[in-house]
């Protein structure tokens, strides 16, 4: 998909602020004869020409105000000639010192010679549109831009390199041939015998593309937590322990502990990194019924924020096991996946570690002592596990565009799968394929919707 841009585009490509150097980008077809009106080259007088650059090589110059004559500053300049480039057009980058009112002042320059300030995200729709790259590509730049731990980062770069864009293409390309073989099927029945069978085809749609897609579904899961964060909820009756967890997994005194049950009142809320998962925790009023109008506030509060979690935390009193307060509480947090914490191991033996009630169906059980930080490691790996973060085999996690595409390739496969087992003919279920195929195509951005491109690209930052 070629798409041809008139016009030229200019932004400065470094953040705002002083550094080192500061880059302004060009791209477009003036971008050439722009960068030419306003450099001189070394040794040079009056303005350069295109022979002065050599395509991908740094040339050392000035760039000079051809209104006041004014030099203002000594640059390098690098031409890339089309299709060579980032956006497949030809670029001029001018790489000056990063004082932000000099770098205003060059993109200024190029801007009175003719070039449009770019829209956030324009260099790379243009590398899009050039067909450089696929639309999960593109959003892999922005993830890489915008990561703000390892692990987003990682994710940012398997998308750049196209590994889900391959993984998606070669599923559409083979729904594609079955969706091919089915028409065939359907207008010439007779010329081209047995392509495909329904035994067949039903062991293609429910073994190989209907597992497909609910895995890349899973993983879009844990790619959107990965993007989003989690909120997880520290429950518990009093005492037992909550805010003396919630300074373990901080690793500072956020939340007041005492031996006083009832000392936490109010949420205490921290953002927190877990093995790159960003996580915001909270520290609640331990669950009791109180005659203390402040406290019952408190508790008001802790449950509201229960129902808010996307996992809870129900920590336990090692001493005191499920006791009474704690079963009621778990009927409360069951509606949510939860993780028991059984902390104060220290006050009993192992061998005297007591068992859950087996209507709890917690997700996991770790023992810790929050007093001494035993066993709050493992906790940590057993949330990050949980999210589906730390496997590197999930390092390309589909995001919520993506994971919604999917979802509506799996529905439209499950209709095949139960048309098929009513019998339908194969023209209604080769409709529901095709949905299928035109599915995966939006997740790849072979269908054009300007509007979805505007949706993505305008998250980006400018100059990008
Ligand atoms: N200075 C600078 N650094 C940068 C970029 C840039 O545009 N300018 N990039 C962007 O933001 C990224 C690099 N991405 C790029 C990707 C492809 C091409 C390119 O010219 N590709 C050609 C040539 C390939 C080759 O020589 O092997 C091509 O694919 O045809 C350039 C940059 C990160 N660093
Ligand atoms: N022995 C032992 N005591 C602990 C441990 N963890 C916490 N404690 C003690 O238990 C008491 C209560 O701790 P907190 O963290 O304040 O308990 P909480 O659940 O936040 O209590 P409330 O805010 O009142 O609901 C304090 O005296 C802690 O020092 C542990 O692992 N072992
Ligand atoms: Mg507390």
């Amino acid at each position: 998909m070629i798409v041809e841009h008139t016009d030229t585009i200019a932004a400065i490509a470094t953040p705002p602020g002083a550094g080192g150097i500061g880059i302004v980008r060009i791209s477009g077809p003036e971008s050439i004869a722009i960068l030419c009106r306003l450099f001189r080259k070394k040794g040079m007088c009056g303005p350069a020409g295109p022979a002065d650059f050599a395509s991908r090589r740094l040339t050392l110059g000035l760039i000079c105000d051809p209104v006041s004559g004014e030099e203002m500053d000594e640059v390098l300049a690098v031409v890339m000639s089309a299709p060579a480039s980032f956006t497949g057009e030809d670029v001029v980058e001018i790489h000056a010192h990063g004082g932000p009112y000099l770098i205003r002042s060059l993109l200024g320059l190029v801007v009175a010679q003719g070039a449009r300030p770019a829209d956030p995200g324009e260099f790379t729709r243009r590398a899009f549109l050039a067909g450089r790259m696929d639309l999960t590509q593109a959003e892999g730049v922005m993830d890489l831009i915008a990561a703000r731990t390892n692990a987003a980062r990682r994710m940012g770069s398997a998308l750049l390199c196209g590994e889900l864009g391959s993984e998606v293409r070669r599923l559409r390309e083979n729904l594609l041939d079955l969706a091919t073989r089915m028409a065939a099927e359907i207008d010439f029945p007779e010329d081209v015998g047995e392509l495909v069978d329904t035994t067949v085809l039903f062991r293609e749609v429910v073994e190989d593309y209907l597992p497909s897609l609910e895995s890349l579904i899973h993983r879009g899961e844990a790619g959107i937590r990965l993007r989003e964060g989690i909120r997880l909820v520290i429950a518990g009756v009093p005492n037992v322990g909550k805010s003396s967890l919630m300074n373990c997994l901080l690793d500072r005194e956020r939340s007041i502990v005492t031996d006083i049950p009832g000392t936490t009142r109010d949420l205490v809320e921290e953002s927190l990194n877990l093995s790159g998962l960003p996580v915001i925790l909270t520290d609640t009023a331990g669950i009791r019924d109180s005659e203390d109008p402040v406290e019952s506030i408190g508790v008001e509060r802790a449950r509201a924020s229960i129902l808010n979690a996307d996992r809870v935390l129900l920590v336990l009193d090692a001493g005191r096991g499920a006791d009474e307060g704690s079963c009621a509480l778990e009927k409360e947090v069951a509606s949510c996946p939860y993780v028991v914490v059984v902390n104060k191991k220290d006050l009993v033996e192992d061998s005297r570690r007591f068992s859950l009630p087996p209507s709890w169906q917690p997700e996991a059980r770790v023992d810790i002592c929050a007093r001494t930080g035993e066993g709050v490691d493992t906790l940590r790996k057993v949330l990050a596990d949980l999210a589906g973060v730390s496997s590197p085999e999930h390092a390309v996690l589909p995001n919520l565009r993506h994971t919604r595409a999917f979802e509506k390739a799996r529905d439209a496969l499950v209709r095949v799968r139960e048309g098929l087992g009513a019998g339908y003919f194969w023209d209604l279920l080769s409709v529901d394929v095709d949905d299928a195929v035109r599915e995966l195509g939006t997740v790849l951005g072979e269908v054009s919707d300007p509007d979805l491109l505007d949706r993505i690209f305008s998250d980006f930052c400018i100059g990008k």
